[in-house]
């Protein structure tokens, strides 16, 4: 097995689509018949007697699929698959990982328009960026890929010709468990580094999204992974648990809500396992008055809509200086308001569904409580029913950019995890730093500015993970990510993350005699 995944060409022709039998496909066109769940190779059904849940369209409300909840014995047998494979996957040297993990990245390239169709049809966003959301897993696994090479251990010289030196080894099985805003994205970005130190993964997609992940276990299995690497099971928080809790499991990555992330926490101190938690965040977007107000705005945009704003680090509280302000809300509520929304299948669409019918009514609800607190709604804000009558049963709102909005107010304190922009006047630094840290939550915070050491300073100062100077909401894969305070433990991407998924052991090597005490 061994000599087959190294003598794997670096590139191969076009790999043939992917099984999830549809192609070329429109809203309202998708029915998903073939199983879900993944492990020891093969997609596989949930338990016999298992009470299916009907997972959802975004884009038209219709059902999509029937979600089967794996129970203890599924996971258990994930479980196993995955123990195997990491007997095989451990042992072979960082190049043949790589070359496994590249061919993996060669056929995400080819079926880039499949898996961002299939990721439309689940999530609702826009096509355009579920492009860039696949990307971003391929080049998260081309990444890790070049990395598996390089992990080494150091030599330390001791007194008489003795020595001692550490070596960087897997943990063992991970369990990835992911939110529904990237389904296909957080996938790979837990896969890709896990695997690439030599670790095995059982990865439980959110319940609302389980469409693409068992794409990337395909993939991974075309790619010439030993059966049982990657493994995918489906189900919510009862599935979750049985993961967290599941003696044979080495460590838990968790994407997610904070209240959520604190209970994986809990589960896995039981077994002292390490764990990455990305969380929520409530993040401050500072807009200084020298700064270029194009690209301000540009910013806000990005830092607010991408997503139909199901972006764990958007940048929601945007505070601009009072000197600008009446400029920068005329651009940014014309902007807002021809954002096109619509069928998330469609090349003009910039603004699909939101995922499911009680977050679009959540969402809703946070912009009437805003209002009830003396916001101002600037635009959007409102339901919205496209002409197309194929889509009128699908979860659109209107962006809305919120006015007059204070600290206080619930829509700046909570995270919405929808198109909401809440625009707050300030009028100094200090006083905009002391404001925009006044939160439980740190994963991101950006600062537009056209002077180079206020943008420094401005960071320096900023409680946040991810700090952005003139720009918002990138992620290079190989930058870290992830947050401060209540926003999550660990990082995602960037080197520092081969950290959080190898284990360091030391070797003394004694050349002389054992100089005994007794
Ligand atoms: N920091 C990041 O990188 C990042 C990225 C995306 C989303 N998020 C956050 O995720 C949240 C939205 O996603 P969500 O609604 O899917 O979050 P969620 O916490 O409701 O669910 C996340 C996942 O945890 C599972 N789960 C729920 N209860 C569990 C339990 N007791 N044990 C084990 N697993 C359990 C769910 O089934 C799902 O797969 C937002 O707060 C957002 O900010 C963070
Ligand atoms: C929008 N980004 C930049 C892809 C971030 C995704 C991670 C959080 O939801």
């Amino acid at each position: 097995m061994l000599r087959r995944l190294a003598s794997l060409p670096l590139r191969r022709p076009a790999a043939a689509p992917l099984a999830a039998g549809v192609r070329c496909i429109s809203s309202g066109s998708v029915e998903i018949t073939v199983p879900l769940n993944f492990w020891a190779g093969k997609r596989r059904t949930g338990p016999e007697k298992c009470s299916k849940d009907s997972v959802y369209e975004p884009a038209t409300g219709r059902v999509l699929c029937q979600l089967e909840p794996c129970g203890a014995v599924e996971v258990d047998q994930a479980v196993k698959a995955a123990k195997l494979a990491f007997g095989y996957w451990s042992k072979m040297s960082g190049m043949e990982r790589a070359r496994v993990m590249i061919e993996a990245a060669h056929i995400i390239e080819s079926n880039r328009e499949e898996i961002a169709e299939m990721e439309v049809v689940n999530n609702g966003k826009s096509i355009t960026e579920a492009r860039l959301d696949v990307d971003s897993a391929r080049l998260c696994i081309e990444y890790y890929a070049g990395l598996a090479s390089t992990l080494a251990g150091q030599h330390v010289q001791l007194p008489g010709g003795s020595f001692a030196y550490t070596r960087r080894e897997p943990l063992g099985i991970c369990v990835g468990i992911g939110a529904w805003n990237y389904p296909f994205q957080i996938a790979a970005w837990k896969s890709a580094p896990a695997l690439a130190c030599g670790n095995s993964m059982v990865f439980k997609p959110s319940p609302v999204t389980p469409v693409t992940a068992v794409m990337l276990a395909e993939i991974y299995a075309k790619a010439g992974v030993p059966e049982g690497l990657f493994n995918v099971v489906q189900g919510g928080q009862e599935t979750g648990s049985l993961l967290c809790q599941h003696p044979d499991v080495a460590k838990v990555s968790f994407t997610g809500s904070v209240p959520t992330g604190q209970k994986i926490m809990e589960m896995a101190s039981k077994g002292v396992k390490p764990v990455t938690l990305e969380l929520g965040g409530k993040s401050p977007l500072l807009i200084f008055k020298d700064s270029d107000l194009e690209n301000a705005v540009r910013g806000a945009l990005m830092a607010n809509f991408l997503s139909q704003g199901q972006v764990c680090s958007n940048g929601t509280r945007v505070f601009v200086q009072k000197d600008i302000m009446p400029e920068f809300v005329k651009e940014v509520v014309k902007r807002t308001q021809a954002i096109e929304i619509g069928d998330p299948l469609l090349e003009s669409t910039r603004m699909g569904a939101l995922v499911s019918r009680p977050h679009l009514d959540k969402v809703l609800s946070f912009v009437d409580r805003a209002k009830k607190e003396g916001a101002t709604v600037l635009c959007g804000g409102e339901p919205y029913v496209p002409s197309d009558p194929k889509l009128r049963g699908g979860y659109y709102m209107t962006p809305c950019v919120l006015g007059n909005c204070t600290d206080d107010m619930i829509c700046v304190k909570e995270e919405i995890f929808g198109p909401v922009m809440s625009v707050l006047p300030f009028e100094t630094e200090d006083e905009v730093l002391q404001r925009a840290n006044d939160t439980s939550l740190g994963l991101a915070a950006g600062v537009f500015t056209r002077d180079v050491r206020r943008a420094h300073r401005v960071v320096e100062h900023l409680k946040a993970g991810s700090c952005f100077i003139n720009n918002y909401n990138i992620t290079p894969v190989e930058v870290p990510f992830g947050g401060f305070k209540m926003s999550g433990i660990g990082r995602e991407n960037g080197q520092v993350t081969i950290e959080f998924y190898s284990q360091l052991k030391t070797v003394f090597v004694e050349m002389g005699d054992v100089d005994s005490l007794f």
